[in-house]
């Protein structure tokens, strides 16, 4: 099994996983390399620390790398594809790149069965060399075979990196760094008696989330892995519950995991009553989000203080891996502009970006392209940056479609389509608070059971909405941007812009509220015809096609359209 990674002619560092001799090798040279081939994945291998480089230069050829200059060529013509460079001449690989206009469909093909054969495929989590007790409690919940994003993931933080986890909606993130979290911190845990610090009680791991109902949610993934005997091991700091509770419960409980919004976390730390200097881990979900201005300050206070011991020493070196002495700092999100990669590299140690069957350097990422989702841009060609296209934050089978009504007659056209997909679980979304409500309105009253969801319902009415809507007890949920970013329902089949999304980002994280896991979905956006073009722009950003539809006798009718063919003939 191979990966093939492209070459650089800046400093290039990679690793390997070894299925023969168990340890992954990382290499560092300045000089100008070949493409070159990764060695087979071993699941259960170690890493070496990232403390090895200082020894001394590390070139390829001394860890083994086999030079495919010529192999490489060879592959580039069979799959009737290029690797193109970007604006620094940088080569880049096939692997994992999305089709986009100029490449033939042969090159598709090609990349599938070298994405089929790369080496992050575990078949279960114990492959992944996670505790035993995790893995024990993994299949308790019923967990048993990880997802590609897992697969990479989890050996990557296990061996200390920082890391940058980038993946499509519903693709698994959350247990892609919780995993590795939980199998070194807390009651699943490693046994490591000779491991000092493990007699040292405190928060050692700090996750923030840009929303209450995200972080209640990774609250409770904690939990449920936890167990009922400890979960009182994981500590929420969410906006809108009481604060002094939540400083008393820090205090009673000594958690291990805090799980926060960015403003709670900053307030009781500012406060002097979270104590995180000591903690080894620092997550921040949804960071793209995390980096808005509205959390600049809270964010900055986070940053300074989570995991920033006075006077640390070098890393530790009892037990089986050797420990860093700072916090490691790991960035999650479906969407990752050029300012998360950034910010990664001012906040993080050689942050690595980890991407389903793909783990890079962010070295070998391109920090001058534009910040751009734009298909027709030049960030479209360069499979190490993130920006490429919002293509690969969506989920596969996800279906988009577009539909033109009068503002007046969308609620109807709304209902239609619920019918003519005959989907189950359906959340809607729109932009304005007033508005959302007479959508509410009148679909109870022609007898569709709905419920709001936004910012200016009470916290207690927001969980008890979103868990009716979770367990079924009504179809519709029509909400705002709010429940765009993270909020997982599995059942949720089809997903509706009643009023467009402001980009392509937004449009993908609204999006990726249905298909979850590989299930099927759909997304409807609902536009009056001056609408159109926003629409047609969104379709080029995403590089997915959105075809036009209507709903008549109460079916969905795809509409011809000349351009939306083109484009799904274009993306194959
Ligand atoms: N290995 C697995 N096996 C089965 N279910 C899983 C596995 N990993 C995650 N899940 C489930 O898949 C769902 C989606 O996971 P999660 O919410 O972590 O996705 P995500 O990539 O973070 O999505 P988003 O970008 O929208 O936040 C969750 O219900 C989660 O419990």
């Amino acid at each position: 099994m191979e990966l093939v990674i492209g070459q650089t002619q800046r400093s290039v560092l990679a690793f390997a996983y070894s299925r023969s001799h168990g340890f992954l090798r990382h290499c560092h040279t300045l000089k100008k390399l070949s493409v070159f081939r990764i060695a087979a994945f071993h699941s259960t291998a170690g890493l070496n620390n990232l403390s090895d480089r200082r020894h001394g230069p590390l070139t390829l050829s001394s860890l083994g790398f086999k030079f495919e200059d010529d192999k490489c060529e060879a592959r580039k013509k069979e799959a009737g594809g290029e690797i193109r460079s970007i604006k620094s001449g940088m080569k880049l690989s096939l692997t994992k790149t999305k089709p986009v206009k100029n490449l033939s469909k042969n090159a598709s093909v090609k990349k599938a069965v070298e994405i089929d054969g790369a080496p992050f495929a575990a078949k279960t989590f114990s492959e992944l060399n996670l505790s035993p007790l995790l893995i024990d409690r993994l299949e308790k919940v019923g967990l048993t075979v990880p997802t590609d994003v897992q697969c990479a993931a989890i050996p990557t933080i296990s061996q200390n990196h920082d890391a940058i986890i980038q993946s499509y909606t519903g693709s698994g993130k959350t247990l892609a760094y919780l995993l590795p979290i939980l199998s070194e911190v807390g009651p699943l845990k490693k046994c490591n008696e000779e491991d000092p610090s493990d007699q040292k009680p405190g928060i050692e791991a700090v996750i923030v989330a840009p929303s209450r109902e995200l972080g209640m949610q990774i609250v409770r993934e904690v939990e449920k892995l936890l167990g009922p005997e400890d979960k009182k091991l994981v500590q929420q700091l969410v906006g809108g519950a009481n604060p002094s509770r939540q400083e008393e419960a820090l205090k009673k409980n000594k958690p291990v995991i805090v799980v926060g919004t960015p403003g709670r976390i900053a307030e009781i730390s500012a406060a002097g009553k979270l104590h995180t200097h000591g903690c080894r881990f620092l997550v921040l979900d949804e960071v793209d989000q995390l980096l808005s201005f509205n959390f600049r300050e809270d964010m900055r206070r986070i940053l300074e203080h989570v995991g920033k011991r006075k006077g640390s020493q070098t890393s530790c070196t009892v037990g089986p891996l050797a420990r860093r002495s700072e916090r490691q700092t790991i960035m999650v999100s479906a969407t990752v502009p050029f300012s998360v990669i950034r910010a990664a590299r001012s906040w993080g140690r050689d942050p690595l970006l980890v991407r389903a069957k793909c783990v890079a350097p962010l070295d070998s990422i391109s920090i001058t392209a534009p910040v751009s989702l734009d298909q027709n841009s030049n960030t479209a060609s360069t499979p190490y940056t993130v920006t490429q296209g919002a293509a690969d934050s969506l989920p596969p089978a996800l279906k988009h479609y577009y539909c033109i009504a009068k503002g007046q007659h969308k609620v109807d056209t709304l209902r239609k389509c619920v019918h003519a997909l005959d989907a189950k679980s359906v959340i809607v979304f729109m932009n304005h608070t007033k508005q959302l409500k007479d959508v509410v309105f009148k679909l109870e009253a022609r007898g569709m059971k709905a419920a709001e969801l936004h910012g200016d319902i009470g916290k207690l009415a927001r969980s008890t909405t979103l868990k009716k809507f979770k367990n079924g007890e009504m179809r519709v949920l029509v909400t705002n941007e709010l429940s765009a970013r993270g909020l997982d329902v599995s059942e949720c089949d089809l997903v509706v812009n009643l009023e467009l999304p402001t980009d392509a980002i937004h449009y993908a994280h609204r999006a990726g509220r249905a298909g979850r896991l590989g299930r099927k979905g759909s997304v409807v956006s609902v536009c009056e015809q001056p609408e159109v073009f926003v629409v047609k722009k969104l379709q080029r950003q995403l590089g997915v096609p959105i075809q036009p539809c209507e709903f008549a006798e109460g079916k969905l009718v795809i509409c011809e359209e000349e351009e939306t063919e083109k484009l799904v003939e274009v993306s194959g």
